[in-house]
């Protein structure tokens, strides 16, 4: 029996507060939290921490959002944080709205020697107004405090390719933004009293930065996309893997 079949009453898991559309970030109840913490690039960002032990195969809640075709997904793939979760070839769960979504869209993916501990199930629930729903479901079971964490590309029905590149690649791929980021801050610092002349601030400095480094990225992702061709999707798993 698959883990699909083994899910209980997907009407009881729509009913948990987790599976609710716009619950915020702040979300906390007896058996997850959603808890910020500030990631390796000095972001903040929200995950979903077990609030006690929760045993293997426990639906922790579904995931909501606006339902997209591909093509429609395909510029938020470009944003800083994605919140697709794909559900069969040709549709997408949008969940960037914290108020048109649950707090299921705030899962990460697992970071270097981190293992996934939750997965997606699909199931369709009647006479509900959602023609299509995914559930995450734990892998193992999960002790107090642990965070919540799926591979992204192994949201049900993805069937892209994932492009894997070597160190090397990722080397040069973060060199070449590293050295955009530096030659920016050596412009900024030449132009420095200019802009403290007109109360710029280390918030609005540290956006150039940010968007100077993305737009690098981009191009570089781009050129390696080219080089390799690859789906657009697949970047999703190419920006999680550095
Ligand atoms: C579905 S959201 C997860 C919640 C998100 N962390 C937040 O703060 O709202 C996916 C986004 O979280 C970030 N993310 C998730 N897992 C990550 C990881 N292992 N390393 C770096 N960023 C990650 C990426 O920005 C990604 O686009």
């Amino acid at each position: 029996m698959s883990l699909f079949d083994r899910m209980p009453d997907s009407r009881l898991v729509v009913a948990s507060a987790r599976s609710v559309v716009g619950v915020d970030h702040d979300f906390e109840d007896d058996v997850i939290a959603v808890r910020r913490f500030v990631d390796i690039q000095g972001d903040r960002c929200s995950g979903l921490f077990a609030q006690r032990d929760i045993d293997d195969e426990v639906p922790i809640g579904g995931c909501i959002g606006k339902i997209l075709n591909r093509q429609q997904s395909l510029g938020l793939c470009e944003c800083k944080r994605v919140y697709l979760f794909q559900i069969t070839d040709n549709r997408y769960i949008d969940a960037s709205d914290p108020l048109q979504s649950s707090v299921i869209r705030c899962i990460n993916h697992p970071r270097v020697g981190e293992e996934p501990n939750a997965t997606f199930v699909k199931r369709a629930v009647k006479g509900l107004g959602v023609r299509r729903r995914i559930y995450a479901v734990t892998l193992r079971k999960i002790m107090a405090g642990e965070e919540l964490l799926y591979m992204y590309d192994e949201t049900p029905g993805d069937q892209d390719q994932v492009t894997v590149i070597n160190r090397s690649e990722v080397r040069t791929a973060l060199s070449k933004c590293l050295s955009e980021v530096a030659q920016l801050q050596e412009e900024l610092a030449d132009s420095k009293a200019v802009l403290e002349e007109h109360w710029v601030t280390a918030a609005c400095w540290k956006r150039q930065c940010t968007r100077v480094a993305s737009s690098a990225a981009r191009e570089e992702r781009d050129s390696i996309r080219k080089r390799r061709g690859s789906s657009p999707t697949s970047w999703k798993c190419l920006v999680y893997r550095l």
